[in-house]
């Protein structure tokens, strides 16, 4: 068998990509995706679209909060696992974005009363959400205020309900420690925050750029 120092079977880069494209991307999530690297807008990963739905689907997510709403990848990901009448909350700075998000749903098929798209910063708007109302928070935001963020969904989250926190290891330079910027320090708080919250169970997942998952008891 093919060992290394990391186990058995270490997987290479290459092999990470792969999974990425392990699940088939449907129809309408792959032109929303492609429509937004066009306009310059990131978006999860294919791997982290598939997690979402995943994980949406594992809590029977019916109130769902998106700190990120861009160009309504995630969305439509976490709607493909939400129950059929559950409703999406999703809060963005940034008007045009917001507007492909509206576009990629109601293409979709979404009716518009199933999704609430806020304009305004999270940390104005979050604080407005009932507390222990959501099943899932996803945090794909400005990386800057990801602490805050993890405050409020401990908040927001009912007994059961998960965090979905994307992008944390920021292309290595979370794990590089020679690297000192405003971002990583903040998202290296974020995880040292959430693995010393007594109120969650956690994993961080090497999906796309790093994605932790945490739930609430
Ligand atoms: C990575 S994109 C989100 C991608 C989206 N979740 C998807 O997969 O399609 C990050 C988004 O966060 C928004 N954003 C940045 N700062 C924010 C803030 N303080 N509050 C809310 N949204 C913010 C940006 O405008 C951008 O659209």
């Amino acid at each position: 068998m093919n060992q290394s120092p990391q186990g058995p079977t270490a997987p290479t880069p290459e092999l990470w990509a792969w999974t990425e494209t392990f699940v088939p991307e449907p129809p309408h999530a792959a032109e929303a995706r492609a429509s937004a690297e066009q306009a310059g807008e990131l978006t999860v990963s294919r791997g982290g679209a598939a997690l979402l739905t995943l994980l949406a689907r594992t809590v029977s997510a019916r109130a769902v909060v998106e700190i990120g709403s861009g160009a309504g990848v995630s969305a439509l990901a976490l709607f493909a696992g939400m129950v059929p009448n559950g409703i999406l909350t999703s809060v963005d700075t940034e008007a045009e974005p917001q507007a492909d998000a509206r576009r990629t749903l109601l293409t979709a098929g979404i009716p518009s009363n199933r999704f609430r798209l806020i304009s305004g910063r999270a940390l104005d708007v979050l604080p407005r959400l009932s507390d222990g109302g959501y099943d899932l928070v996803l945090i794909n935001g400005d990386k800057l205020e990801y602490v805050e963020y993890i405050a409020q969904a401990q908040r927001l989250l009912r007994s059961g309900g998960l965090v979905v926190v994307e992008s944390v290891l920021l292309g290595g330079r979370t794990a590089d420690a020679s690297n000192e910027d405003d971002e990583t320090i903040v998202i290296r708080e974020a995880l040292e925050a959430v693995a010393e919250a007594e109120d969650l169970t956690y994993s961080l997942l090497p999906v796309g750029d790093g994605v932790l998952v945490a739930v609430k008891h």
